[in-house]
């Protein structure tokens, strides 16, 4: 639930951490009696295993969990989602399950496929991944090398990995967890080529868990965060599945082989284009969470005077400190409300496609790329400046720091590497150019690419940052367009020129991206604030204003190209900065407390609601199976006889 709405029904806050009788939380096995990092690798799995199987059951009996729920229009699937963090620290073994594995099939799977495996899926009777990448290719889709070639004698398709490179390498929980799988492959009929399809694929006896005959599966290794997703690889040697295997909602593949195209071939892709929009969601989740730890540890914590004269103060009151954590409050309200307002553009358009409308996949495609993008390189960037902005404290696992930022970093890579979905971002905006310079209506999002208007005196208010930020935009897909026309016209290709051009095609999709966040969240807080109460309107209004003049003061260089904007107005503009965080210093604290975050859920040393950071410091510290013993047996065998010159 994003914060505006926490706010909205809840005319005041719910006392953080009041024990909850009859909560999941409540359940002490679900966590760890040691701290997972003092664990080995196979232990930190095998404990994740232990807490999978003990919060599903508990969700099914407390929440009457329905897997699959689409998570942002569930408040308890959020809910879910953020108890997930109480449990894992990092990722359980079956994100996968429900993150792609359900969604694909529910996304690809004729009603027939959906009603026979979505049921056993959501029931836990099987366990699945969803395996596209692999280990030569994960970006160019169609360079995938695993086929699928069927075979109309036996009505099979023979899946096969023919080199080392075709290898799937990345699904999560694919290792030694998962015993079903959605297996992108490309199809073949009597040597013709059909495209990327997807395939459900048993990989290991429901009874024994062996990898079944032609199936080669194993782990990838020790990786920067994720240690407990159980990313995997897996191979075929000639492996027979039956035709009703082939996912076929949207393609189809009948008995004698004849192969029916779906109305695009990039419905195909359709579950990575749901994941990216959850993905939003998910990001403004990390930085609440991060947000609450590193702003009540900033309110703890004192250190250094203002004054000579006074005693030292909490860093919060450092105009430094409010400089790096405010816009952290900020980031995650816009993100939860940008993610709600992706949400329903995304079920708009399934629902547009459901009756054959396939006109607003692009632009769902190009927003879902581009929001996925800023989110994850928003967060993971704050999320590390939340780190840092807690000294050493915030470099200790038991500040749950680190661990949020390699759940948000990994989003950067995974559901499409970031450079590569702003390029995807970019290819629209120039088409849409292209189309609109021919007088041809834009999609909503991107009609003010044709305001061709004169340039406006620059306006230090919300519509005056806003608009310079479509200014910026529109200018920098207009000259990218210019200087691919102008090498084509030199005798380039056009791709050689879109190559050429492409360090400015990623900054013109980052500020359409920057400019549709800035729009939607002040929108959407407008149209919230209005059921609240002035105190909680205005306070609201203030994380929109500091947000609006952040990102101005981050872009300057591209409003000065683009805009008006003059000296004078960034040296007001600066000042409006600073006087906002004073008016939200105030608040801090109570703005991440009504993020609502349970102790258990922070996981946290240091954001805990008591604030009793260094006793918990110290109680972790003392978990340290090292200081088990005063003397640890490294010394008689190693540092004494060495130090004494016998080594
Ligand atoms: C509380 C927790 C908080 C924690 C936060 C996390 C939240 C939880 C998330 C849930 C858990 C899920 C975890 C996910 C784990 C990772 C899973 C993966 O990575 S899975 C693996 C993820 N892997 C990737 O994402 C791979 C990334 N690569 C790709 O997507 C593609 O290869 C490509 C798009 C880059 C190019 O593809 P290519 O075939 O070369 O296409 P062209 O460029 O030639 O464009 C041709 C035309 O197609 C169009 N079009 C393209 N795509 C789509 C689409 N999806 N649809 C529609 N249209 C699309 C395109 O616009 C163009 O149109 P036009 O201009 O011609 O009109
Ligand atoms: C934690 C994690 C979990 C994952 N889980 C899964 C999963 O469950 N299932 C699954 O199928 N996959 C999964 N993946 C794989 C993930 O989807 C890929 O890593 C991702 O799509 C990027 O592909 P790649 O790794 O091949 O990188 P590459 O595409 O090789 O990217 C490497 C570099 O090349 C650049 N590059 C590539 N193509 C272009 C281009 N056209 N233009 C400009 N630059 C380009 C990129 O920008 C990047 O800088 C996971 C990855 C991670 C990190």
């Amino acid at each position: 639930m994003g914060l505006v709405d926490q706010l909205v029904n809840q005319p005041h806050y719910t006392l953080v951490n009041q024990p909850r009788e009859n909560d999941i939380l409540s359940h002490k096995e679900l966590f760890d009696s040691i701290p997972e990092e003092y664990l080995s690798h196979k232990e930190k799995y095998e404990n994740a295993i232990r807490k999978t199987v003990l919060y599903y059951r508990l969700m099914q009996k407390y929440q009457n969990y329905k897997e699959g729920s689409t998570i942002l229009d569930e408040t308890r699937a959020n809910y879910r989602n953020l108890v997930s963090f109480a449990v894992f620290k990092d990722y359980p073994p079956l994100m996968l399950h429900n993150g792609m594995f359900i969604p694909a099939i529910a996304g690809q799977g004729t009603p027939e496929q959906q009603k026979h495996w979505l049921k056993r899926a959501k029931n836990m009777e099987i366990l699945g991944t969803y395996a596209q990448t692999e280990l030569g290719h994960g970006t160019f889709i169609r360079g995938l090398e695993t086929t699928a070639e069927y075979d109309p004698s036996t009505e099979e398709f023979v899946l096969h990995s023919p080199t080392l490179t075709s290898y799937k390498w990345w699904p999560g929980g694919l290792g030694h967890t998962v015993n079903y799988c959605v297996v992108m492959a490309q199809l073949y009929i009597r040597g013709r080529h059909h495209g990327m399809q997807p395939f459900l694929v048993q990989l290991r006896d429901e009874a024994t868990h062996m990898p079944l005959p032609g199936v080669k599966l194993g782990e990838i290794g020790a990786k920067l965060g994720l240690s407990t997703v159980n990313n995997g690889f897996l191979a075929f040697e000639h492996h027979r599945i039956p035709r009703d295997r082939m996912l076929m909602k949207n393609a189809q593949v009948l008995k004698d082989g004849t192969f029916v195209a779906g109305p695009s071939s990039k419905l195909a892709y359709g579950t990575m284009i749901y994941v990216r929009v959850i993905i939003v969601n998910g990001m403004a989740n990390l930085m609440a969470k991060a947000a609450t730890i590193a702003v009540r540890y900033s309110a703890v914590r004192r250190q250094s005077q203002i004054k000579p004269s006074e005693p030292e103060c909490q860093i919060l009151d450092y105009v430094t400190q409010q400089h790096k954590l405010l816009i952290c409050i900020a980031t995650s309200l816009a993100f939860s409300t940008c993610a709600r307002w992706l949400w329903d553009v995304y079920t708009g358009v399934m629902g547009q496609m459901e009756s054959g409308n396939m006109d607003h996949l692009p632009e769902l495609h190009a927003l879902a790329c581009s929001l996925k993008v800023v989110s994850t390189m928003d967060v993971s960037g704050l999320v590390e400046r939340c780190r840092l902005a807690c000294g050493g404290h915030g470099f200790m696992h038991s500040s749950n720091l680190p661990y949020t930022y390699g759940l948000a970093t990994a989003a950067c890579t995974y559901e499409g590497e970031n450079t590569v979905l702003l390029l995807q971002t970019a290819r629209s905006l120039v088409k849409a150019w292209q189309k609109g310079s021919k007088g041809k209506p834009l999609s909503p999002t991107e009609a003010y690419l044709m305001d061709k208007s004169p340039v406006p005196k620059w306006e230090n208010t919300l519509d005056g940052i806003i608009a310079g930020f479509r200014r910026v935009s529109a200018g920098k897909v207009q000259d990218c367009v210019s200087k691919i026309d102008k090498l084509v016209k030199m005798g380039t290709s056009y791709e050689d020129a879109w190559n050429q051009t492409s360090v400015r095609l990623v900054a013109a999709s980052e500020a359409h991206s920057r400019a549709v966040i800035l729009a939607t969240f002040r929108s959407e807080v407008s149209r919230a604030a209005a059921a609240l109460s002035p105190p909680l309107s205005r306070v609201l209004h203030q994380l929109v204003h500091l947000y609006c003049v952040y990102w101005a003061l981050e872009r300057l260089g591209d409003l000065l190209l683009y805009t008006s904007i003059a000296e004078r107005d960034v040296q007001e503009l600066q000042q409006q900065y600073e006087d906002l965080l004073q008016k939200i210093r105030p608040n801090a604290v109570g703005l991440v407390d009504a993020f609502d975050l349970r102790d258990e859920i922070l996981n946290s040393t240091l954001g805990a609601y008591d604030g009793r950071v260094y006793e918990r410091l110290m109680e972790e510290a003392l978990k340290s199976p090292l200081n088990a013993e005063p003397v640890n047996q490294s010394f008689h065998q190693y540092l004494k006889p060495f130090m004494h010159g016998k080594l």
